[in-house]
């Protein structure tokens, strides 16, 4: 007995002064009878009212003001009965063929170290309304680009005159792999060149630099050399020497990818960008699976139902590729079917993507459609109407794909997830280098 006292006022010394035990109103009934039994104490619930009013009070931003007005535009599109949702073909096939017909609009010099994405992106984007809109004059003139920008066979810069970049050699090997080696383009592309420049801008860390002792290293370069260098059949141990623990630590704590090792916040597209690379490395299960799958799920919102790229901001349509893309290759890695729902991701990108009045596909209602948001739009309609599976998990060319059940067709092409080209597209151009 003795010996519990003393325990007790050790413990009681150890933890300090006794406290009166304060009992708090949190809730509003309780409130009201108070403020009728005692009108002295007014002030007093008014401030605790007050305090827990702001506790449970969501922050006011400009992105959550914003998202409000998206949220509005987003449902009423969503809820317009008397409209169909379906895939205007047609209309953004003028969109796409306009590229080949008129001077790109001066606004567009913006996009003067970008001219192979803009090949890749009208190319693909008519590949896969359907493959049969792609004509040996589009082939032609995309081959002809292409190697007036590299006479060499790559690596390939932005435009002619420009130093070669990861990313222009990425979307200019995306294009002529669409373009089925018609004039014998495929074997005029110097793989060996093409290696050696890739070993230049390797960086020690397991990273690549976008360009030649200048540019940045991120997942994004990381996606752009394995893509190039697998489907060119030149990848090697010496190339992606510490690339997997490089991409291992750019998966954070919300379960996404950042764009560089030990970055705080996760984003779609360098999510892709990881995860994609993993895959090509056939190194997908040394990461955080299930924090992944709950990061992707939760990029997708309920209102809009698409998907937003960073934890709270907005809905945009070219997430339906980069966190849809991501979804596809965990589904054809057998890692889970059901981590987005594709029939609201379907509704926001044919209800909220197009526009009756202005062919092309956007980014937002609100928005004007333009080539980059076509392709990522299309491809995550795509990647939302077909399911995957692959054949040899070392083999990303082995991904194939079938109609999802329950999920209304569009007629669009299939895709590999891992490289956004039609899956037969693809497939052909890695055999022709193996
Ligand atoms: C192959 C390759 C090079 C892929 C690139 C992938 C990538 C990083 C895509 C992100 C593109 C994008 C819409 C950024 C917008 O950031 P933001 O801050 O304007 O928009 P947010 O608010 O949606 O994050
Ligand atoms: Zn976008």
């Amino acid at each position: 007995m003795v010996g519990e006292i003393r325990r007790a006022k050790f413990i009681g010394n150890l933890l300090g002064r006794r406290r009166e035990i304060v009992e708090q109103v949190v809730s509003e009934e309780p409130y009201k009878e108070d403020q009728e039994d005692d009108n002295d104490n007014d002030n007093d619930n008014d401030n605790d009212v007050e305090e827990i009013e702001i506790l449970m009070k969501e922050q006011d931003t400009e992105t959550t003001e914003a998202r409000a007005h998206v949220i509005n535009d987003c449902v009423s599109l969503l809820t317009a009965v008397n409209e169909k949702a379906e895939l205007k073909s047609d209309f953004h096939r003028q969109y796409l063929d306009y590229a080949f017909q008129i001077k790109l609009p001066p606004q567009m010099t913006a996009l003067d170290a970008s001219q192979p994405w803009i090949l890749y992106w009208v190319l693909n984007s008519l590949a896969m309304l359907s493959e049969d809109l792609v004509s040996d004059e589009m082939r032609r003139r995309i081959e002809e680009k292409a190697f007036a920008i590299s006479p060499e066979g790559g690596p390939f810069g932005g435009g002619i005159g420009q130093l070669p970049h990861l990313a222009a050699t990425y979307a200019s090997i995306e294009a002529l792999s669409s373009c089925a080696n018609s004039n014998g383009s495929w074997d005029k592309i110097d793989k060996k060149s093409i290696y050696n420049w890739l070993l230049s801008v390797k960086q020690e860390n397991g990273g690549f630099k976008t360009c030649y002792s200048v540019g940045e290293v991120d997942t994004r370069g990381v996606y752009c050399a394995l893509s190039v260098a697998s489907m060119l059949n030149i990848l090697t141990d010496e190339l992606v020497e510490n690339t997997l623990q490089y991409l291992i630590n750019c998966q954070n704590y919300e379960g996404g990818f950042g764009g560089c090792p030990f970055e705080d916040e996760a984003h779609g597209g360098y999510t892709f960008c990881a995860v994609a690379s993993l895959a090509i490395m056939g190194a997908l299960d040394k990461i955080n699976i299930p924090k992944l799958i709950d990061w992707c799920a939760t990029k997708q919102y309920n209102e809009e139902k698409g998907f937003c790229g960073r934890s709270n901001k907005l809905v945009d349509g070219c997430y339906s590729f980069w966190v849809g893309g991501t979804v596809a290759i965990l589904e054809a890695y057998g890692y889970g079917e059901y981590i987005m729902n594709h029939n609201e991701m379907r509704e926001y990108i044919l209800r909220c993507c197009q526009d009756t009045k202005r062919p092309g596909l956007r980014d937002k209602p609100g928005k004007n459609p333009d080539f980059y948001h076509t392709n990522y739009v299309l491809a995550g309609l795509s990647v939302v109407e077909y399911t995957f599976k692959i054949d040899n998990p070392k083999d990303p060319f082995s991904i194939s794909a079938e109609p999802r059940k329950g999920v209304p067709s569009s007629n669009i092409t299939a895709i590999n997830p891992v490289y956004c080209l039609p899956i037969d597209l693809v497939k052909n151009f890695a055999n022709h280098f193996k």
